[in-house]
């Protein structure tokens, strides 16, 4: 673990199939993060709606709750429990405004081992995507987009990075993590067969490369309700943009070790950060395009 000369800090990643049905959601989650404390991880990731994924949109915003509410404190519970980190990747979280939004936050809650709430990102990008006869997502009809990015927290791994799944397609959060400090960038998500299958592995080693951060990914998996099917293929890839560790179909657990030696190995050999030329980029993430 974290300060054991020799001994890299293990990350666990878990792949689920979330349902409409929060307390199998719960056991199910639950059992992999004791599985990955067991193995020795010191932090845990969840995927984005590891809490559950409704199976329409009314259903959604029924299910949902605060961050000070039942489900949480279940979570928190099991971090003190396993004495480890966790990572909620996309919490559905009725916030402050529910009433007069009747709109949720797309939530991403780090929990440290006492089960404190150390961090709270809300999804800024919300995926409005139209694929016609394939794919159809209008997530901001029932989301609020979150006003901010979040500084990296430091944790016993490295200095984790929060977004959330449509936020990888945007390298400007990346790098902006990046200057800010993180070491990780993770990217809880839920992403289409459709689009995963064409985008999603290339995105995240992309991001890992040009941030020159570990990349985790946990992802859904496979059929969460009648209408929906996930891609899954949880990976981490390391700063070079090698991926370290993926896991199988369905559910389950993949780990990597996180070497923050070999991290700014990669940032002294191609130091990209110290070449970049913010002269020349003025507007770049400034707006629509023509
Ligand atoms: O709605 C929920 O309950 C949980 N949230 C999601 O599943 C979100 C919003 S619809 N999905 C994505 O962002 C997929 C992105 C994607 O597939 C891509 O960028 O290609």
């Amino acid at each position: 673990m974290a300060g054991s000369p020799g001994l890299k800090p293990l990350v666990a990643v878990c792949q689920v199939t979330s349902t409409p049905d929060k307390e199998l959601n719960f056991t199910a989650c639950a059992g992999l993060v004791r599985e990955a404390a067991q193995r020795g991880a010191c932090l845990v990731f969840l995927p984005e709606g590891f809490d559950y994924i409704g199976s329409d949109t009314v259903e959604t915003l029924g299910l949902a709750e605060s961050l000070d509410g039942d489900l949480l404190g279940r979570y928190a519970g099991l971090a003190r429990d396993c004495g480890v980190w966790l990572s909620l990747g996309g919490f559905h979280e009725r916030g402050r405004d529910w009433p007069t939004t009747q709109r949720i936050y797309n939530c991403h809650v780090l929990l440290d081992p006492t089960g404190c709430r150390v961090a709270a990102y809300r999804k800024t990008h919300l995926c409005d995507v139209e694929l016609e006869g394939r794919v159809s997502m209008k997530e901001s009809s029932f989301t609020n987009p979150g006003p901010e990015i979040v500084p990296p927290v430091s944790t016993p791994a490295g200095k984790l990075g929060l977004s959330i799944c449509y936020d990888l397609r945007f390298p400007e959060i990346s790098l902006a993590l990046r200057r800010a400090g993180a070491e990780i960038l993770t990217y809880p998500s839920a992403f289409t067969v459709t689009t995963g299958s064409a985008h999603w592995e290339v995105l995240l080693r992309a991001r890992a490369i040009e941030s020159q951060c570990y990349v985790v990914a946990a992802a859904q998996t496979g059929k969460n309700h009648e209408r929906r099917t996930s891609y899954g293929h949880s990976l981490v890839v390391d700063p070079w943009g090698s991926v370290v560790a993926q896991c199988r179909e369905g559910p389950g657990l993949c780990y990597a070790e996180i070497d923050l030696d070999y991290l700014h190995r990669v940032r002294r050999e191609i130091p990209v950060h110290s070449h970049r030329r913010p002269d020349l980029y003025g507007t770049v993430a400034a707006g629509p395009a023509p």
